[in-house]
């Protein structure tokens, strides 16, 4: 038997239009040869299952191999085979009119990118690096000769009879002289390892089983132990900390899609790395940018995600209309949503523990994602600056009769930096008031999130004001100073300062406050950190510095001692200390400025 032929496309060669293409992507060739091979050893199993095939299975091996002197790689499965009319039916015309299909449709258009990203380039993909494909083979079906297929690429190819004596398939690509990169142990073990890992039939090269065909995520929950997910998690990321803990996805209806998602340990949102999850198409990897197919804010989540109707071969703007990822991202979120809600219910102190590292998540869905935060909002927590942590409608509870302004509106103090704002904290703590703990950089966004959502609530930073102007409740404290004094003294303080962005106002305070504190007006505070995170449209404010208002304790007595001073330069010193502590007070003191007020204060002593 021997026949030549004329594969019947319109393309006279499909081989460089190819190539490319698919010009960054090349190593995908043994990817798309390894599943063929995959699918037809597994398709013989069925076959058997089905009573469809009765010889003897035996060891259903796909094996890699390569001859750096012959310049060979050969892909070899003990699949059904294929009868010589068979390759002409799949390979002459289903995989090369896929191939004309494809040229077709990108060879006038620039987007390159969308054709790397094309998934199931097929048995045609071989042309990518080879100059010469053979096909070996020989059907499972009795009385069926072997059958060999020789192509360069070109349209033209040869038929004759095999040589194989068993059950199976040998694809050998003669590889083309600008590909023998390829021909490289440690480079065919990499490309196998990174798209075959957990290819469902046992790969092997140069005599070791690559890959791990029974990876947990396809098996049932019900099967697998703590331990079980732990093993597989270090066998994704070697090295990395043991995670939190973990969801086990597992739809059939009415998209497929199984997967585990994990709940890595991170105290620092900029540790924290995207691109951890892997998307898999039946095991066989893809890509592990899952954007469009996560919701953003589970991309910090680490794990697999395995479903063979996410479309693989298609641009990514369809990608993000596609009803089925739509689906998909909806699910992941309600299961991730409801997960969290579990372990809240049935282990409220072993969540507080997590809180820590799992708040980030929480906080960034409830911002980004309004399903998300519906079902968040009753285990989402806060922790005030004693490092209780309440749900948001416990916090709520807790402040709602002490924290309420004259408008009756409640006021949740908050501090971005405890350290740094102690001295504020401390005298809101001896008004009874409670001050929240909100200091990473999610915290910006959920404040303002906060407010939005909860009805007649306002969040202000615990140094925005003098704490009476943070919960004006309305009474007002008197004060000793006559409208006169008053003049004089911010006069005096308007002279020691001499800096335009400190203003100076006079105010009535209880006696036992400083006497002046800094604060920075919260709206302006917001305006300012939102043009230095969002740069560019906010650009008004980027220009703007920092403003602070000087408020001087007009019951204090050191103020009213500068009154019963004399001397004009003994009345600017002691406004001067009384500023300078104002600063230290704030870690604003630095420099020079710090080093004389030490040194003033040393000689006092
Ligand atoms: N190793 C093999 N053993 C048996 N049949 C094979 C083998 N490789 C390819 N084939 C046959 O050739 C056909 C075409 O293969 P090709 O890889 O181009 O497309 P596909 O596997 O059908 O789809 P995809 O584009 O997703 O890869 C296959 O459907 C299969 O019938």
């Amino acid at each position: 038997m021997q026949e030549k032929g004329n594969i019947s496309i319109h393309t006279e060669n499909i081989f460089p239009i190819i190539k490319k293409f698919l010009y960054s992507d090349h190593e995908i060739f043994l990817r798309e040869l390894v599943s063929n091979a995959v699918d037809a050893s597994q398709k013989i199993k069925r076959l058997a299952s089905i009573g469809e095939y009765n010889g003897d299975l035996g060891e259903l091996k796909v094996k890699v191999s390569f001859d750096k002197e012959a310049k060979t790689i050969t892909i070899s499965d003990s699949g059904l085979g294929m009868t010589a009319e068979e390759i002409k039916k799949y390979i002459n015309q289903i995989a090369f009119s896929g191939a004309t299909e494809f040229v077709e449709k990108y060879k006038d258009k620039g987007d390159e990118k969308a054709i790397i990203g094309h998934f199931g380039l097929g048995f045609y993909s071989a042309f990518m690096v080879a100059g010469q494909v053979e096909i070996n083979t020989k059907s499972y079906q009795e009385n069926t000769e072997s059958a060999r297929w020789i192509c360069d690429g070109s349209t033209e190819f040869e038929i004759s009879a095999g040589n194989r004596e068993t059950r199976g398939t040998d694809i050998t690509l003669y590889i083309a002289e600008d590909s023998e990169e390829f021909l490289d142990e440690l480079r065919i073990k990499q490309i196998l390892e990174k798209y075959c890992k957990f290819l469902p039939i046992e790969i092997e090269f140069q005599d070791k089983i690559v890959n791990n065909p029974a990876p947990i995520w396809a098996k049932s929950p019900s099967e697998l132990s703590d331990e079980d997910y732990l093993k597989f998690y270090e066998e994704l990321y070697p090295f990395a900390e043991k995670p939190l803990f973990w969801i086990h996805l597992n739809v059939d209806y009415p998209f497929n899609l199984t997967g585990i998602l994990y709940f890595p340990k991170v105290k620092n949102e900029l540790q924290l790395q995207r691109e951890k999850i892997q998307l898999y198409s039946r095991q066989v990897f893809i890509t592990d940018e899952v954007k469009d197919v996560v919701p953003e804010f589970l991309m910090l989540l680490h794990g697999v995600i395995d479903s063979p109707d996410i479309p693989l071969n298609v641009s990514r703007s369809f990608l993000q209309a596609d009803s089925n990822v739509k689906k998909i991202n909806t699910y992941i979120t309600k299961k991730v949503a409801d997960k969290l809600g579990d372990l809240f219910k049935s282990d409220r102190q072993g969540f507080e523990e997590k809180f820590e590292n799992i708040g980030i998540f929480v906080k960034y869905g409830m911002i980004s994602d309004e399903k998300f935060y519906d079902r968040a909002k009753d285990y989402c927590l806060v922790q005030n600056t004693d490092g209780k942590l309440f749900t948001l409608n416990e916090y709520a509870e807790f402040v709602q009769a002490n924290q309420k302004d004259k408008n009756d509106d409640v006021i949740y103090l908050y501090s971005s930096d405890v350290l740094a704002q102690d001295g504020f904290i401390q005298s809101a703590k001896k008004r009874g008031y409670d001050v929240l703990k909100l200091d990473s950089v999610l915290d910006n966004h959920f404040i303002n999130m906060l407010e939005q959502k909860i009805v007649k609530t306002h969040l202000k930073r615990v140094d925005a004001d003098t704490i009476e102007k943070l919960i004006d409740n309305g009474i007002v404290i008197e004060t000793i100073l006559s409208e006169e004094d008053k003049n004089t003294i911010k006069g005096i303080f308007e002279e020691v300062i001499s800096d335009k962005s400190k203003s100076v106002v006079l105010e009535a305070m209880p006696v036992d406050e400083l006497p002046a504190v800094i604060t920075q007006n919260e709206f302006m505070r917001r305006m300012t950190d939102m043009s230095r995170v969002g740069g560019g449209g906010m650009g008004m404010f980027g220009a703007m510095p920092n403003n602070y208002i000087v408020s001087v304790n007009a019951n204090h007595p050191s103020v009213s001692k500068i009154l019963q001073t004399s001397e004009a330069a003994d009345q600017k010193k002691l406004a001067k200390q009384i500023y300078d502590l104002a600063l230290l007070s704030q870690n604003m003191l630095t420099g020079a400025e710090l080093t004389a007020f030490i040194q003033r204060t040393a000689v006092a002593l």
